[in-house]
């Protein structure tokens, strides 16, 4: 992370301490109510600059015999990190994810994450976070990712028709 920050503050309009962070697209396969086979994570904001999740890992998400695949967990730190800007400003995407696997996490288990923006330098977040099983001293796996903030029109403009939102909610991301 650059040693040169800019000053990170809470933007007006996020979602307060405590509240369910609003969906950033209701057919995300992280936190969509609408993805079939999403993994529905349920994320709420924290004070400052962080977000909290959970995850009931169901046995549909196996990957060695009895424990989560991998895949699956980066996914989730994926999207929890990337609700973790919202609160600052606008939408942003990954650019970087790297996730450190520390213990197996058994299929059956109830995963907890918080995610916490460390520092933002222009269009860039610096986030990490952390996936327990409760004890949050003692994390099952850890992550780091950068994200960088988009103007979310623009970026998806071109791809809007092959997403399974509905009719209506693609023309209503399409409106200027
Ligand atoms: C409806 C609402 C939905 C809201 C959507 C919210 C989704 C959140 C949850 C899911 C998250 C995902 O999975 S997102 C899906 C996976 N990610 C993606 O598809 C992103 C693909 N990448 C891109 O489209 C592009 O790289 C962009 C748009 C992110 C950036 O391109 P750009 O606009 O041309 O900007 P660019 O100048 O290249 O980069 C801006 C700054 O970032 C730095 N940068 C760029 N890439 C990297 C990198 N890999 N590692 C480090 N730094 C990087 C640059 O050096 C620069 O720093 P400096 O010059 O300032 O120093």
């Amino acid at each position: 992370m650059p040693t040169e920050l800019d000053p990170l503050e809470r933007h007006p309009k996020a979602v307060g301490p405590g509240e369910q962070m609003r969906m950033h697209n209701s057919t995300c396969f992280g936190c969509g109510e609408q993805s079939p086979a999403g993994l529905r994570l349920k994320m709420f904001a924290g004070d400052d600059f962080f977000v909290t999740a959970t995850m009931e890992v169901e046995s549909r998400f196996e990957g060695g015999p009895g424990v989560i695949h991998g895949g699956i967990l980066s996914t989730a730190f994926d999207d929890v990190m990337g609700m973790a800007p919202l609160l600052i400003g606008p939408s942003a995407v990954t650019v970087h994810l790297e996730v450190d696997y520390r213990r197996p996490i058994p299929i059956g288990s109830t995963l907890q994450f918080r995610a916490d923006i460390m520092g933002r330098q222009r269009r860039k977040v610096y986030t990490e976070a952390i996936a327990h099983i409760g004890d949050p001293d003692d994390p099952v796996a850890t992550a780091h990712a950068i994200f960088v903030t988009i103007r979310a029109r623009e970026h998806f403009a071109a791809h809007v028709e092959n997403s399974q939102l509905s009719d209506d909610d693609k023309r209503r991301l399409r409106a200027p």
